[in-house]
C-alpha cells in the first residue's frame, strides 16, 4: 500500500534522512519508532507531501507520488493526525470534523454515524468550540476528523502525547479496531514504547535519521527495540 524506497530528505543544507525504506500493509500498524529529533516526523511529513523528500521513492497505491500535493494525496487517502492536533479552537467540534470533506468528492460528505459509535464524546459536543475541549478530547477530534476523510492510509504523529491514560486506552481501541477492519494502513509514530508495541504489526526504528532495525513485531526482540528507543 505504502512504499518508501532509500529517501534522503534535507532542510536546506542539513540532512535529517538517510535512504530511509519503510513498508506499510493494508490490515496492519506500522510503528515508526526512535528517540527525540531523529527524524519520525520529517518521514510522516514527506509521505503526507508537507516536505518534499531530496530523493528517492515514495510509493502509495502502485503509485509514485513524489511530485503529487498534499492535498492530492488526501484526495487520493492519505489522512494525517498531526503531532499537536492541529484543531482549530474557533470552531465547533463539528465544523471542525467539517474540514475533513474537503478532500471528498460531494456526495461522500456525510459524518458517518461510526465516527461518533468509536467518539461518543464528540457527539455530546459537536456544538461545543474546539478550543473548549480537554487535549484527550481534542486527540479523538483529530483522528476523527482524519476519519472523516475515509482513508486508506491513515498517519499519527504521537497521539498519546500529552493525554490522560483513560483516553491513551481509548485511543488504543479504536486504533487496533481500525486495523482489524482490514480496510486501511496505519502508520503510527510514538515515543509510548508499551503503547506502540502493543499495536505494531510491524516496526521500524530511527537514529539519526537511518533505519537502525525494522521487521514485523514477531521477528523482533522487544528489548532491543526498547534500548534502540530510549531516551
Ligand atoms: N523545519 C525544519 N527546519 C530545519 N530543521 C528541521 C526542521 N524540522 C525538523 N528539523 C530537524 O530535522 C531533524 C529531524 O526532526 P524530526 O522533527 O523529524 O524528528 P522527530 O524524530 O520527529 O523528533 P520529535 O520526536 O522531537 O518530534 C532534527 O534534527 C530537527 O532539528
Amino acid at each position: 500500500m505504502l512504499e518508501v524506497k532509500n529517501m534522503n530528505l534535507h532542510y536546506g543544507a542539513s540532512q535529517a534522512l538517510y535512504n530511509v525504506n519503510l513498508k506499510c500493509e493494508i490490515g496492519k500498524v506500522t510503528c515508526l519508532l526512535g528517540r527525540n529529533g531523529v527524524g519520525k516526523s520529517s518521514t510522516l511529513r514527506s509521505i503526507t507531501g508537507q516536505h518534499p523528500a531530496s530523493s528517492g521513492e515514495i510509493i502509495y497505491d502502485n503509485k509514485l507520488i513524489n511530485q503529487m500535493s498534499s492535498e492530492i494525496r488526501a484526495k487520493n487517502g492519505i489522512a494525517s493526525v498531526p503531532q499537536g492536533r492541529e484543531i482549530f479552537s474557533q470552531l465547533t467540534v463539528h465544523e471542525n470534523l467539517m474540514t475533513g470533506f474537503s478532500a471528498l468528492p460531494r456526495k461522500q460528505r456525510k459524518i458517518d454515524s461510526e465516527i461518533y459509535d468509536l467518539f461518543p464524546v464528540l457527539k455530546d459536543m459537536l456544538h461545543r468550540r474546539g478550543g473548549d475541549l480537554s487535549g484527550g478530547q481534542q486527540q479523538q477530534l483529530a483522528i476523527a476528523r482524519a476519519l472523516v476523510m475515509k482513508p486508506k492510509l491513515l498517519v499519527l504523529d504521537e497521539p498519546t502525547e500529552g493525554i490522560q491514560p483513560s483516553i491513551i486506552k481509548d485511543i488504543q481501541f479504536v486504533i487496533g479496531y481500525l486495523r482489524d477492519q482490514g480496510e486501511m494502513s496505519i502508520l503510527l509514530v510514538e515515543q509510548f514504547f508499551e503503547f506502540a508495541w502493543d499495536l505494531a504489526d510491524d516496526l521500524t526504528v530511527l537514529d539519526r535519521g537511518q533505519v537502525v532495525l525494522s521487521g514485523a513485531k514477531a521477528t523482533l526482540d522487544k528489548e532491543k527495540v526498547r534500548q534502540a528507543v530510549m531516551v
